[in-house]
């Protein structure tokens, strides 16, 4: 209707206010750099953290993925629109304090070491694999550090053209803006068909990163391992799965080694209360426990409760098929116990 298409120019206008995608001479400067190999950004590791890359180091890290993935040599993909595509999706990622590019590239990196540390490359096709890591790159694309509810409780234009999954469906947008601009498109050698299913694999995959759809799709993964499902083929199966690893390596920091997990919280936390302070200032309302920074010495009780809800559940499952991915329960495991001690000093 007319409201959707006013809030679809709002959105486009605000993307067209910049130059949405990366500069020629930069472009041209990724291309000639040395990628150093897998091992040195420790990429097959579920413990990797991006604390000591520089910012030029994350786009050839992710360029390294793409090589160790076979990905440009398989889908003829155009070095020099690799570069520029990485460089545009890095650019399209807001300062904001959590949902940020290190935070897309820490999703795309569990992504890799699940496929090949964890074995788990081998119920994938190489499309698959392909739209898995670029869906990771591009899932939190544009985030403001507001969730959907603040879409909807401000009327934000978001919220008017999505009602459900509102952000994600914006990421998605986004992912096809960049895929669309010039010499941005790491799919232009890809059959049509290609084309179209890798692009199915990209917006299911980016669209399963939002928590109200892992709730509701969980028990029908949890029923497909109860009944020993073993190959995981068949779309609906493959999705399935490929949602459950989206949401794994969405919140795979809090596997992450003590020191890492504690200052990624961090900045989870303030990027809440920054939105909490918002909801004070703007709605006028009290914003949930997690976002109002009065109540911030609730912090450690309530990553217990996001680990016992949402994370242990979800790689205890995974583990039961995949075993190799038991690092990333493990490090869950020891990381409640840090917050439980935490949440018992209080
Ligand atoms: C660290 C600051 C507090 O962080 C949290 C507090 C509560 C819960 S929750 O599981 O109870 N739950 C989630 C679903 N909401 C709808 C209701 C509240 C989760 C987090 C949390 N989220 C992420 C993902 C962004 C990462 C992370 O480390 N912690
Ligand atoms: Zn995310």
């Amino acid at each position: 209707n007319a409201c959707k298409l006013m809030a679809k120019q709002k959105v486009a206008l605000e993307c067209l206010s910049y130059h949405a995608t990366a500069s020629q001479d930069q472009t041209e400067k990724l291309t000639q750099d040395a990628i150093a190999e897998a091992e040195s950004y420790n990429l097959y590791s579920f413990t990797f953290t991006d604390f000591e890359l520089v910012d030029d180091d994350t786009c050839r890290a992710v360029l390294r993925m793409f090589m160790q993935c076979n990905l440009v040599s398989q889908f003829q993909i155009p070095y020099d629109v690799l570069c520029r595509w990485v460089l545009s999706v890095r650019k399209n990622y807001r300062p904001v304090k959590y949902h940020n590019w290190r935070h897309a590239l820490n999703v795309a990196q569990t992504m890799f070491a699940m496929l090949k540390t964890g074995k788990m490359e081998r119920f994938m096709t190489d499309l698959e694999i392909l739209g898995l890591l670029v869906a990771c790159l591009c899932h939190d694309l544009d985030h403001r550090g507001t969730n959907n509810a603040f879409q909807t409780k401000t009327e934000s234009p978001l919220a008017i053209l999505y009602t459900t999954s509102t952000m994600e469906h914006h990421h998605f947008d986004q992912c096809v803006m960049i895929l669309n601009s010039e010499g941005n498109n790491i799919f232009q050698a890809l059959s049509p068909e290609d084309y179209r299913s890798v692009m199915k694999t990209v917006e299911s995959a980016i669209l399963s990163t939002d928590l109200a759809m892992y709730f509701k799709k969980r028990n029908a993964f949890l029923e497909l391992v109860e009944n020993g499902e073993f190959d995981w083929q068949g779309e609906e199966k493959k999705d399935l799965l490929c949602g459950m690893m989206m949401t794994a390596c969405d919140v795979s920091a809090i596997a992450k080694p003590w020191e890492v997990q504690h200052k990624v919280a961090k900045l989870v936390a303030d990027e809440f209360f920054d939105q909490g302070d918002l909801e004070k200032l703007q709605l006028n309302t009290q914003p949930v426990a997690m976002m109002d920074r009065e109540r911030k010495d609730e912090l450690p009780k309530m990553q217990v409760g996001f680990i016992d809800v949402i994370c242990l559940p979800l790689y205890r499952v995974l583990c039961d098929t995949f075993p190799w991915i038991t690092p990333l329960y493990e490090g869950t495991l020891e990381n409640r116990r840090n917050w439980q001690d935490l949440a018992e000093k209080v």
